[in-house]
């Protein structure tokens, strides 16, 4: 018989052995199939010597699978109604560590240096909770961990969007922020069926592999993703326009914009959806003399 937790027999009786209750609002849709959880963990590319970082155990199906093929597991998970029923299902696991916080104000660094002292390999892989993916991501990518990468499950639109690549309906801002630092790819689509409870969105899991340098060289990243996101403030809307709706500097700035964009060979009339990085990154630069402050 498996005795995985993931399996739909098991999960069942774990939740009930606990009278354990679902919160939607902390996006709970826990994974019952060990085939895809095997499949998550195969993308991670885990060698007996790798440490792994999970972010929302659940009631631990993952984690199980990731303590078996790595040397050391850490989860934070913010629900402390989980934890005595972690203690239960990963007590086979002594190589794995929990911790009771909010993620996105969790110090990961610190956890990372204090648990991870002697790893050298170190993968995000993690089934996220769908309401805070975006923000858990940047916070991942943005507090520069050491880490090779994120092997990670979100809804399916949002995975189209962060490996999106210019002239494609779903490439914006999310595209441009994460292919900053990763080289993104949509690795899986996995069906409602798997969950419990079901999602009311598809799902997909993404591989994140952290480039050495960021994609391209910008002489200021904040002001770099201020120009992206005012690219597409409005899709339909030229990036001479939205640039000039949402960039301020007085009376004369539709002048300025139109000598950037000369100046790093992007036509006015162009849309951000087909601007490439390295175009961004021209323009973010030809414009910052004028707008920084
Ligand atoms: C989609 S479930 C995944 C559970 C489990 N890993 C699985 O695959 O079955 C998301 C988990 O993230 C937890 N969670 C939600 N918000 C969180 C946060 N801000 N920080 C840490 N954990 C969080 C939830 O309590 C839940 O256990």
């Amino acid at each position: 018989m498996n005795k995985d937790i993931a399996t739909p027999i098991r999960t069942k009786a774990i939740l009930e052995k606990h009278g354990f209750s679902f919160k939607k609002s902390l996006g709970q849709n826990f994974l019952i199939d060990t085939n895809i959880l095997n499949r998550i963990v195969d993308h991670a590319e885990l060698t007996s010597k790798s440490g792994a970082i999970e972010i929302g155990p659940g009631i631990g199906a993952l984690t199980e699978q990731l303590a078996k093929r790595s040397e050391k597991v850490l989860a934070f998970e913010i629900d402390h109604r989980l934890l005595p029923i972690l203690a239960d299902t990963l007590e086979p696991y002594p190589n794995v560590k929990v911790i009771n916080e909010d993620v996105l104000k969790a110090d990961i660094v610190s956890a990372i240096q204090q648990e991870f002292a002697n790893i050298d390999d170190l993968m995000v892989v993690a089934n996220l909770p769908y309401y805070v993916t975006t923000p858990i991501i940047m916070k991942l990518l943005e507090d520069q961990l050491p880490i090779r990468g994120i092997v990670c499950m979100l809804q399916k639109e949002v995975a189209e969007r962060i490996s999106a690549s210019p002239g494609s309906k779903s490439y914006g801002s999310l595209s441009i922020a994460i292919q900053y630092y990763t080289k993104a790819e949509t690795v899986m689509i996995v069906p409602k069926s798997v969950f419990i409870p079901q999602p009311n969105v598809d799902s997909a899991v993404i591989r994140l592999t952290k480039l050495d340098q960021p994609a391209v060289k910008v002489q200021d990243e904040a002001f770099f993703f201020k120009v992206t996101r005012a690219s597409f403030a409005q899709r339909r809307k030229t990036i001479l326009n939205n640039l000039t709706s949402q960039l301020e500097k007085g009376k004369e700035r539709k002048e300025f914009i139109l000598q950037a964009l000369n100046q790093a060979g992007v036509e006015p009339t162009r849309r951000g959806e087909t601007l490439g990085l390295e175009e961004f990154a021209r323009l973010a630069d030809a414009l910052l003399p004028h707008f920084s402050s």
